[in-house]
């Protein structure tokens, strides 16, 4: 079966009396050589596992499972169960029928893979809650286009936040492509790319986030003014930004994660939480 042909995704939807739901994020990948591209890049050994959110149709869960993965997917849309039981028969595939968000992925083993064509609207939460887990090694990620700009911006750019920040500070991120809306079925309104990331093992830093949070809370805000909103004791914000070398004018969107760390050091004491 060819489900990157959009006749044969058509007539499965229609004989299992379905429609790609919008809720659900549901646009299906229809064109084989970006499929290929998303496979390379997760870059298993023969007989690994792989983790996935959102298999749909099947379509990425059967081309990793085709070149030698054991997947474990996390799907939430029940209504896709007959329909996977056909398009999954007799591949090394088990489906777990749950909210990605509300899946433990503190509990997989250290050094995992993870690849996902994941639906619009909790890619933000989701890669942040993956990256905050600490289990995986390399997560390749279908997203919009638009995220994927959010998750590789530089400090400066109109891209740049806490997203961009989280990423950079858990691992190294590339944007590898672009996705016309054509690739899928139906097709999105926007573009999409995909990211791959590269996870260190660093321990989560809750109290950095909480101050970076509170920095992009009020974006044209000053960088004093939008702490003191979140709580921050402004007379030692402008002494610690001094110490820094940093203008008391400056936003936070100027700063890079080194000087959000050292800022966070000036305020909070040393490192660590
Ligand atoms: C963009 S489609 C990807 C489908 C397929 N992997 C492909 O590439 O064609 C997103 C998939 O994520 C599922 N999904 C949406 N929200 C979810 C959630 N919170 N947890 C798990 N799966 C979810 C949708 O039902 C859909 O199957």
């Amino acid at each position: 079966m060819n489900l990157t042909s959009v006749r044969t995704v058509q007539d499965l939807l229609l004989r299992y009396g379905l429609r790609a739901d919008k809720r659900f994020g549901q646009n299906f990948l229809v064109e084989a050589g970006y499929l290929r591209r998303i496979v390379e890049a997760v870059g298993f050994r023969p007989g690994e596992r792989v983790y996935e959110v959102g298999p749909g149709l099947g379509t990425l869960t059967r081309a990793l499972a085709q070149a030698g993965a054991q997947v474990v997917s996390v799907e939430m849309d029940r209504r896709l169960e007959a329909l996977q039981a056909e398009t999954l028969a007799g591949l090394p595939v088990e489906v777990v029928w749950a909210d990605a968000l509300q899946f433990d992925w503190k509990a997989l083993p250290e050094g995992s893979l993870f690849a996902g064509n994941l639906p619009y609207n909790i890619a933000t939460p989701l890669v942040t809650q993956l990256l905050r887990s600490g289990r995986f090694r390399r997560m390749v990620v279908l997203v919009q286009k638009e995220v994927a700009l959010r998750m590789t911006a530089q400090p400066g750019t109109a891209e740049y936040g806490l997203l961009s920040l989280r990423v950079q500070y858990h691992s190294s991120a590339k944007r590898l492509f672009d996705l016309p809306p054509g690739a899928f079925f139906p097709p999105p309104k926007v573009t999409s790319a995909v990211v791959r990331l590269e996870p260190r093992p660093v321990p989560d830093s809750p109290r950095l986030f909480r101050l970076i949070e509170a920095a992009f809370a009020q974006r044209r805000k000053t960088l004093v003014n939008a702490l003191r909103a979140g709580g921050y004791d402004s007379p030692q914000v402008l002494r610690a930004l001094e110490a820094l070398g940093l203008s008391p004018q400056v936003r936070g969107e100027a700063l890079s994660l080194e000087q959000f760390q050292r800022l966070r050091e000036a305020l909070d004491g040393p490192p660590g939480g």
